[in-house]
């Protein structure tokens, strides 16, 4: 397992407990899609999965081994494994700095060649061109700034990437297109996604596996299409309940293969 949370619980300082004995494991291949009605505890066990925050009770076993907050090898050993990309592509990204900047700093803050090259190549895989290395994030539309977030989560390769739900800022179209590309790169860099989300299409497809958060304990879990197919949960069912219908498959044109889109 590349990333565990073990009877996690967390408390903010004076506040009640907003998660309690959490057990979500992920292993290389299967993406995880943490959903749940707001103020479940999403964001906050996403951030415990990626130490920057501590539990309160239970632990973060990252390749088996206790997550030590302290401990500046297993960290820097972890960032390079697990990196993340946030919702808000405006907030995200540094205004002050250029993209090629700003792609490089996870290779300059881990130590690693931040070789120009590898700061285009990057870029290139998420369909953006060689020279808005010189370019600020002011002049890009939300969906280019996603895909600069996204590359500066990739350059340094790594195994998972942990998102806090990483379209739901963005135009329906703009979407499809960053969702796309979530998916080819979880094919050709072999990338684990795990993501809170709201959105069950994005969840079916690039989460293998769907965990339902519900007033910080996990009340339903299982393969994906299982907990959308037949849910459980009054949230899940609402939640399934609330996507709309499509038309009669044989109506419907086959949808293209994850990846087809250009830059959004
Ligand atoms: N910094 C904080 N201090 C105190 N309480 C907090 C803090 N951040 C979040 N909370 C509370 O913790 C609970 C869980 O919040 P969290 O953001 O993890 O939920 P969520 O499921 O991600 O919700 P949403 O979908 O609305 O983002 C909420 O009751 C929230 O008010």
């Amino acid at each position: 397992m590349i990333l565990e949370a073990r009877e996690v619980g967390f408390t903010y300082p004076r506040g009640r407990a907003v998660l309690d004995g959490i057990d979500v494991g992920v292993t290389a291949g299967r993406g995880v899609a943490l959903v749940g009605e707001s103020g479940a505890g999403k964001t906050t066990l996403l951030r415990i999965l990626l130490g920057l925050l501590r539990p309160t009770a239970g632990e973060v076993l990252f390749d088996g081994a206790p997550l030590r907050l302290g401990d500046r090898a297993l960290m820097r050993r972890f960032r390079r494994g697990v990196q993340t990309v946030f919702q808000d592509p405006y907030s995200s990204l540094d205004p002050r700095q250029r993209v090629g900047r700003i792609v490089a700093e996870p290779l300059r803050s881990l130590g690693l060649d931040a070789a120009p090259e590898r700061v285009v190549d990057a870029l290139r895989e998420v369909g953006l061109p060689e020279d808005v290395v010189r370019r600020y994030p002011h002049e890009f539309s939300g969906g280019q700034r996603q895909r600069i977030a996204i590359a500066r989560a990739i350059v340094c390769r790594p195994r998972l990437l942990l998102a806090d739900e990483p379209v739901s800022a963005l135009d329906v179209t703009t979407r499809v297109r960053i969702v796309d590309l979530l998916a080819e790169l979880r094919e050709t860099r072999n990338l684990t996604v795990v993501m809170v989300t709201h959105d069950l299409a994005v969840a079916a497809l690039l989460c293998q596996e769907t965990v339902v958060l519900s007033e910080g304990r996990v009340v339903e879990r299982g393969d994906t299409a299982s907990v959308l197919g037949s849910p459980t949960h009054p949230y899940t069912r609402r939640l399934v309940a609330s996507v709309p219908r499509l038309p009669a498959p044989a109506s419907v044109p086959q949808s293209p293969a994850p990846g087809r889109a250009g830059p959004a």
